[in-house]
């Protein structure tokens, strides 16, 4: 379980989070929605000990996050960033392998060879192992990443993903492919949490959905609950209107027309 209780986040005068509280269960997606300059990323960072917060408490499974040794938290949740612009020149396998750094001293296990194996099978990306990562695309880039991340915890027991806009630079069958793999894992026990900016890919798989705007939570609950053309509208100033997404059984956003910059 993780508890944010009254979290805020400032950088001097600038308030980028305001008084967040929320709890993610393991076994769940928690989905975080909101537009650009919300606190999203900054608020996955306080979550993953990378900054402190400014004022109130993360509990980790019932300790407090900053109590945690750097390497056991390492051993307990992997992320995935937004900007991974480390290790251009290993190959991909060495990359997946960076996962496991935190299990091992010296030389890995033949344990952590398998479960680089079995990450780079589950993302696809088996068939470019020995490339270097430098030469990937983009959205090949993102799958080695998502398989680095998924090497470092798919042997630890409900143990818990951190992702960051995970889908950027995907195609549409690799954005889905990611989303069940987070959902696989959730229903295997780990807990997810996952900024997205698509939030029909939002309402289709998370448990939770919150929007952060202007780094308050504006709204938290089930997908049914928060997406809403009221939410919408009040988070990101746009008009949407709502279908039924009839092969999840949650809602459906579409754009309501034409945006004017001026308007
Ligand atoms: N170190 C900093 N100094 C000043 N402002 C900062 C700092 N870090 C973040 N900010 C500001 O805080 C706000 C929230 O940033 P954050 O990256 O958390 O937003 P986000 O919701 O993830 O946005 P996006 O959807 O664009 O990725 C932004 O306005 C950003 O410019």
């Amino acid at each position: 379980m993780i508890k944010v209780n009254n979290v805020s986040y400032s950088v001097g005068k600038k308030v980028i989070l305001n008084n967040v509280s929320f709890e993610a269960k393991p076994g769940e997606i928690l989905a975080i929605i909101g537009a650009n300059g919300a606190g999203k990323s900054t608020l996955l960072k306080l979550l993953c000990n990378e900054m402190l917060p400014s004022a109130g408490q993360i509990q980790f499974n019932d300790k407090d996050l900053d109590d945690y040794p750097i390497k056991e938290l390492a051993r307990k949740r992997s992320v995935l960033t937004q900007h991974n612009t480390l290790s251009l020149s290993f190959t991909v396998k060495e990359l997946v392998l960076m996962g496991r750094y935190p299990h091992f001293d010296g030389q890995p296990t033949e344990h952590d060879m398998q479960m680089v194996v079995e990450a780079m099978q589950a993302t696809g990306v088996t068939m470019m192992a020995g490339r270097t990562y430098e030469t990937l695309s983009g959205g090949e880039q993102q799958r080695v990443q998502l398989a680095r991340v998924i090497a470092q915890i798919q042997d630890v027991p409900n143990g818990w993903l951190f992702l960051d806009e995970p889908t950027n630079g995907l195609d549409i069958l690799h954005q889905q492919q990611l989303l069940m793999q987070a959902r696989d894992m959730a229903d295997r026990g780990y807990g997810v949490i996952c900024i997205l900016h698509d939030i029909n890919l939002a309402a289709a798989y998370a448990d939770q959905i919150m929007i952060l705007k202007q780094g308050k939570v504006q709204a938290l609950g089930n997908p049914e609950e928060v997406v809403t053309c009221e939410n919408l509208h009040d988070a990101f100033g746009i008009k949407v209107q709502l279908m039924k997404n009839e092969n999840f059984n949650c809602p459906l956003v579409i754009t309501t027309g034409r945006i004017n910059y001026n308007s």
